[in-house]
């Protein structure tokens, strides 16, 4: 493949010059061969017939039918042209403009680690994080060695940075935005040193534009306010779902709205919200919250986790008061939320600003790719709630625009993203930093669908002793209104395959997750020459240009949104009915995430996998056990991969990187068909595991 014509296949479409321009050696090679004309797909796909292994049976994996998409049609739905220029509004992508150097004057010493948010830390992850982005990964690997488009060189121009390549970096830091522990920068000193994104920005360093990037405020009118989408058909189907709480002195569920005793306002604001019934997880982590406890809880996704910590959370600060006014000249918030992407950091603050909605409680947002002037203006106007990313946040406390002595809630969601390789470090730098009350002062709360063992071992150094742990179905599991596809398709095949299901599926809203930053770009491009409207969002483009790309998919003005893992967690945008792994994933917690894109609150959804023999095989024994548990249909060749790949010992112990089946503090465990935990032997949180 490597003598691909990239630019023939890329020739010039009808779209707005906004679109990124491939140049032909940049994807010369094609290392991943993606040919765009070629016409069969995998003869294994074909043969996913209902065969199935006794041995799969007997080593716990459930069988169903066998699967596969065969009905993509040829509808041409989603033809045109009209709507080519969806992806890529704004300016050329590329020239991303923060400093990545960090040149802090802050005496503290972990401002030699700080960064910015959430892609900043996964880029940084590159080559540390034990649980693999490979997006970031990737990418690093495509400006070392040719990487999946086959360049040597960033594939992206950027208008005006110059694209100056530095070993240890990858594309983002250049780009501007994304920058992190792997991207040292050699000072003219010849020393080496960090400088964080706001800094860079602020001050103008050389090293990159300012972030000038101000946010539109979101609409202030109560309708949208209080906008919200419809719970689907099996929203009360969620009554049924097994709970499971484990620690001591648990106090008992709240079955409705009227028992948590929450005030008029916020009653009132529920009200407005749409929401008449719980959701376990909210059940059961609203009274444990407003004890006072610690929590832990684990619930699949889009079933209300983040009402779940806001409610509670509320009822609070609106009992005991606030301290935090506009007059204050140092803001000390009550209440850190921090979540790993911009986008779901901004959905968490709306949320918070809904409910909060005629009370004297004040949220703010702040995240990185965005103005840090405007972060602090919006922080000193009050703050009691504070939604944050975890680089900006680091940053704006080591300018000492807010206090910490207050906080009274330190909330993180996807949790264990919050506490992998990636952002684990920054979140103990948080919690080690000056005035930061003690777990024993404070209360800290998790929630995830995922939660692997490991990462709740970490958990412990944030979490008292005596925290709780609710487990809402199957921990890590899929959601089970998510019709699970997994189509083999060897990676010459992709595209084609994917154009053939994007025109069967018509204008409905689809999410296409592929690997890296670079593909994602191409993708986008390539739908829009197939004139399927597509928009696309990754951590190469400027925060400006994600958020339009959020905002045209959201309004349905493409219908498409090419992205990569960035997208994957809490974005809860309505009526997203399929989501397509046009890549897999490396993790399955990933996968899990990522299909929860669709089949929220009780609607359903499609997700389609595409599954290339060639690079996934380590995913099929998980994959097996997920579609197993949602009991899906499993196809037979994959089950004969899981098998051909069997990992004794796989089933349901010691997930560790596969399920993270119960609270680790009863001991490994098995799961029984309702997918609940039996504890086997004691194993203790241990205080001392992080490192
Ligand atoms: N009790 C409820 N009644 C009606 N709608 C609800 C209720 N709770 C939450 N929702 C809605 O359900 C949707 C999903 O909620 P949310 O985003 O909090 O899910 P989540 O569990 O955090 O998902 P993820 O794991 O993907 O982050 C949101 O639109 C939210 O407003």
């Amino acid at each position: 493949m490597g003598d691909e014509d990239w630019e023939a296949e890329i020739i010039k479409p009808h779209m707005p010059s906004y679109v990124p321009v491939f140049e032909k050696d940049r994807y010369s090679s094609g290392a991943n061969g993606d040919t765009f004309n070629r016409t069969t797909a995998s003869s294994s796909e074909m043969n996913d017939g209902p065969s199935r292994r006794d041995h799969f049976m007997r080593g716990g994996f459930l069988s169903g039918r066998s699967m596969g998409n065969r009905d993509a049609g040829e509808s041409n739905k989603r033809e045109n042209t009209s709507t080519m220029g969806g992806f890529g509004v704004g300016k050329s992508f590329g020239n991303r403009g923060f400093s990545n150097k960090f040149e802090e004057g802050d005496s503290s010493g972990f401002w030699r680690e700080s960064n910015n948010d959430c892609e900043d830390n996964q880029t940084r992850n590159r080559g540390f994080s034990k649980r693999g982005d490979r997006e970031y990964e990737q990418d690093e690997g495509t400006q070392r060695t040719g990487g999946p488009f086959g360049s040597r060189r960033p594939v992206l121009s950027g208008a005006g940075n110059g694209d100056t390549y530095q070993s240890r970096s990858g594309s983002g830091s250049r780009r501007g935005g994304y920058k992190g522990l792997n991207e040292e920068v050699i000072t003219s000193s010849g020393k080496n040193s960090w400088k964080s994104e706001a800094e860079g920005g602020e001050s103008g360093d050389t090293q990159g534009p300012k972030v000038t990037y101000i946010p539109p405020p979101p609409p202030e009118d109560e309708d949208s306010i209080f906008a919200h989408y419809q719970t689907g058909i099996n929203f009360d189907k969620y009554d049924t779902i097994l709970v499971e709480v484990s620690g001591h002195d648990a106090p008992p569920a709240i079955l409705t709205f009227e028992e948590a005793n929450l005030c008029q306002t916020l009653n009132n604001n529920i009200a407005k919200a749409g929401y008449t019934k719980l959701t376990p997880v909210q059940k059961y982590s609203i009274p444990i919250i407003l004890a006072g406890r610690d929590l832990m809880a684990c619930a699949q996704t889009g079933s209300g986790k983040t009402a779940a910590f806001l409610l509670p959370i509320l009822a609070h600060m609106m009992h005991d008061g606030i301290t935090a006014s506009r007059f204050k000249e140092l803001q000390e918030p009550e209440c850190i939320i921090v979540a790993p992407t911009r986008e779901l950091i901004n959905q968490i603050y709306l949320e918070a600003r809904k409910f909060s909605f005629g009370t004297c409680v004040r949220a703010v947002v702040i995240y990185g790719g965005t103005q840090l002037g405007y972060s602090i203006r919006q922080i000193v106007q009050g703050c009691n709630i504070l939604c944050a990313t975890p680089g900006r946040l680091m940053d704006i406390i080591g300018k000492e625009k807010i206090g910490l002595r207050q906080v009274k809630y330190l909330v993180l969601d996807e949790a264990d993203r919050m506490l992998d390789m990636g952002f684990g470090p920054e979140m103990k730098k948080l919690i080690s930093c000056p005035g930061m009350p003690s777990k024993e002062q404070r209360q800290t709360l998790m929630f995830s669908a995922t939660f692997p063992e490991e990462i709740q071992r970490l958990a412990g150094e944030f979490l008292k002793s005596n925290y709780l742990f609710v487990a809402v179905g199957q921990v890590g599991g899929a959601c089970r209104d998510v019709q699970q596809t997994i189509l083999q398709v060897g990676q010459y095949s992709k595209r084609e395959k994917l154009v053939e299901i994007l025109r069967s599926i018509g204008d409905e809203r689809t999410m296409v997750f592929v690997e890296t930053k670079k593909k994602a770009d191409f993708i986008a491009t390539f739908l829009c020459q197939e004139k399927i409207s597509t928009t696309s969002t990754n951590g190469d483009r400027e925060q400006r240009e994600r958020e339009q790309a959020l905002g045209d998919f959201r309004c349905g003005k493409c219908p498409v949104l090419v992205a990569t893992s960035v997208a994957a967690r809490g974005l809860d945008i309505e009526n997203v009915q399929h989501v397509i792994n046009f890549d897999l994933p490396s993790t399955i917690d990933e996968y899990v995430h990522r299909i929860g894109r669709t089949g929220r609150c009780g609607n359903t959804g499609r997700a389609i996998s595409f599954f290339d023999p060639e690079s996934d095989n380590h995913l099929a024994q998980p994959l097996v056990k997920v579609l197993s548990d949602a009991q899906q249909d499993v196809p037979a060749w994959l089950e004969e991969i899981a098998f051909s790949t069997y990992v004794p010992g796989f089933s349901g112990s010691s997930r560790g990187n596969v399920f993270a089946s119960v609270d680790t503090r009863k001991g490994k465990s098995t799961l029984n068909t309702a997918g609940f935990s039996s504890s086997q032997a004691p194993n203790p949180v241990d205080d001392e595991s992080w490192d």
